[in-house]
C-alpha cells in the first residue's frame, strides 16, 4: 500500500477532515479514514449513531482496531455495553469462537475471535455490529458468522461510512459514504 499524494475531503457532522488516498491494488485507491486519537471525530460520530440506534438492541460488537474508540463512545452514548473481537488470538483468550476475512486495507487473510469470556455478553443476544468502514464487507461477513456460532441475532449494522459503490449497503445505518478512486 502507498500514499498516491491526493486527499479526499469528508464531512462526519461539523467537523472536516482531509483523507489521504492510499494505493491498494493496480488503480484501486482508497481514502484512508482513522479514527483512532481522532476524538472530536469519534464523538461526533458516536453521538449521531447513538440517536439512531434501534430499540431493544442488547450489545454493541465491534472489530479491532480502528473502530475500537467508536465502539466505545457508542457504548457511552448508549449505554449499552461493548464487546471486541480480536485479529490476534493472545495468551489471556480462552475457548475463542473464530472467523476468517480478508479486507481490503490488508488484502491477505486474518483471523477474527471472539473471546470466550465475552461469548456470554452476546449468546442469544440482540446484537449490533459496529464498525468505521464497510469495504468489501469481508469483516461485516465475518462478524456475522461470529455471531451466528454464538447464536446471537444481528438487528443492526452500523459504520461511519460505507465505501464502494455507493448502494451496495442500503441496509447499513452510515453517516456517508467513501468512493473508491482510480489511479491519477
Ligand atoms: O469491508 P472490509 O473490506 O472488510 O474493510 C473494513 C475493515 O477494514 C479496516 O480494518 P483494517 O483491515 O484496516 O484493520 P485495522 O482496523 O486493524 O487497521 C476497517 O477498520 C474495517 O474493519
Ligand atoms: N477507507 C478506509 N479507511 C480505513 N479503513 C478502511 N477499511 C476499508 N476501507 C477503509
Amino acid at each position: 500500500m502507498s500514499y498516491d499524494g491526493r486527499i479526499h475531503t469528508v464531512r462526519i457532522g461539523e467537523v472536516t477532515r482531509h483523507l489521504p488516498l492510499f494505493r491498494v491494488a493496480p488503480n484501486v485507491n482508497i481514502a484512508i479514514f482513522n479514527m483512532l486519537g481522532d476524538t472530536e471525530v469519534v464523538e461526533t460520530a458516536a453521538r449521531s449513531l447513538a440517536a439512531r440506534m434501534p430499540a431493544g438492541a442488547d450489545v454493541l460488537v465491534v472489530p479491532e482496531v480502528k473502530a475500537v474508540p467508536l465502539g466505545h463512545a457508542l457504548s457511552v452514548h448508549s449505554g449499552l455495553p461493548y464487546v471486541v473481537v480480536r485479529k490476534i488470538k493472545k495468551p489471556y483468550m480462552a475457548n475463542c469462537l473464530e472467523a476468517e476475512v480478508t479486507t481490503i486495507t490488508t488484502g491477505v487473510p486474518q483471523r477474527l475471535y471472539l473471546d470466550g469470556k465475552d461469548l456470554p455478553l452476546v449468546q442469544g443476544k440482540r446484537v449490533v455490529l459496529v464498525d468505521d468502514v464497510v469495504s468489501t464487507g469481508s469483516t461485516l461477513g465475518g462478524l456475522r458468522a461470529l455471531m451466528e456460532q454464538a447464536k446471537a441475532t444481528v438487528v443492526a449494522e452500523m459504520a461511519v461510512f460505507t465505501e464502494g459503490n455507493d448502494g451496495d449497503w442500503p441496509h447499513i445505518i452510515a453517516l456517508g459514504h467513501l468512493p473508491i478512486f482510480t489511479d491519477a
